[in-house]
């Protein structure tokens, strides 16, 4: 059963639609949401978690009606919102007790999931410092512990990786995958880089200028995303000709060049032979992606 479901979803603002006619399923797992800035992504987590009114269309969680249901499934969601939004002269401790407590823990029960949910995001030597002397690795991973401290069966975290050097953005995609992988706790992640979420989520879904770009599993995205650019010395007329003979869609700009899609290890078969019967040289052979303007391109045409 989906635990997020959106229906033309549409979401107007008076200079802006930020989501328009939105339809997508969310199966358990960790999702990635991505888009560009402004596509749209925070403003589907706040309709989601009832914050926010949609003008349109219908958004579900676990089958709750976010219009009337909002309460009903925050109790059941965590939520990390994007921008510093921590108080710099309480520890982590403190801050995510608070949380616990806000979100219906009792005092005993708060105080033990906190210490447990910092140890796991790697906060416990330093929970009793304020959190204003923490490095924003640290402060991403307090918002992340707060959003998991009443133990959710969904987590939406938004931009988590935001402002984070390499090593951190590696630790905190690890620590995402393992909400899922450890808990079974299902994951919506927002990024603009689609790479990251290709590396974590089990589905992506692409968003731009608040339409659906894409929706599928993230080994079918990789799939369908990867493109081999061959380039012969000579007749790649006659090369494209014997691949496209061979059932592949071959994409040419006038030069030398060849773009194939690589959804098949066969392709490689099928240029070494197609190059080597017009007995011409092989100049370059890369494996190439799509970047999501250009999957946006591609969908426009
Ligand atoms: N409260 C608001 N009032 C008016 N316009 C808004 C409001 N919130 C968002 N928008 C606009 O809606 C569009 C989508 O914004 P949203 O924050 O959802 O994008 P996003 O994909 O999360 O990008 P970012 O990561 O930059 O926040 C943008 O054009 C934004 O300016």
């Amino acid at each position: 059963m989906p635990v997020i479901q959106t229906e033309e979803l549409t979401k107007r603002f008076p200079a802006t639609t930020a989501l328009d006619r939105l339809t997508i399923d969310v199966e358990p797992g960790v999702v990635g949401l991505v888009g560009a800035n402004g596509a749209g992504k925070s403003t589907l987590i706040k309709i989601l978690l009832g914050l926010s009114p949609a003008t349109s269309g219908r958004a579900s969680v676990f089958g709750l009606d976010v219009t009337k249901d909002g309460p009903k499934i925050r109790e059941r969601v965590g939520y990390m919102p994007e921008h510093d939004c921590l108080p710099g002269d309480v520890s982590a401790t403190e801050f995510v007790v608070h949380m616990a407590r806000m979100s219906g823990l009792p005092a005993d029960a708060a105080r033990e999931r906190t210490a447990d949910t910092l140890r796991h995001v790697g906060l416990y030597e330093e929970r009793y410092r304020p959190i204003g002397g923490y490095s924003t690795g640290m402060k991403q991973r307090v918002k992340l512990a707060q959003a998991l401290v009443h133990d959710p069966e969904i987590v939406m975290l938004d931009e988590p990786t935001n402002g984070l050097d390499p090593v951190g953005r590696d630790d905190m995609l690890a620590l995402i995958r393992r909400i899922w992988a450890e808990f079974g706790i299902t994951v919506l992640v927002t990024s603009h880089l689609l790479g990251e979420l290709e590396r974590i989520a089990d589905h992506v879904v692409v968003i731009d200028g608040g339409t659906l770009l894409r929706s599928s599993s993230t080994s079918e995205f990789t799939r369908t995303s990867q493109f081999l650019v061959v380039e012969v010395s000579a007749a790649a007329e006659a090369v494209a000709a014997t691949l496209t003979a061979a059932g592949l869609t071959v994409s040419r700009d006038g030069t030398q060049q060849l773009v194939l899609p690589l959804d098949d290890e066969k392709v490689y078969d099928l240029v070494r032979d197609a190059v080597a019967a017009e007995g011409v040289g092989l100049i370059r052979l890369e494996q190439s992606r799509h970047h999501i303007s250009e999957i946006f391109e591609q969908d426009q045409g």
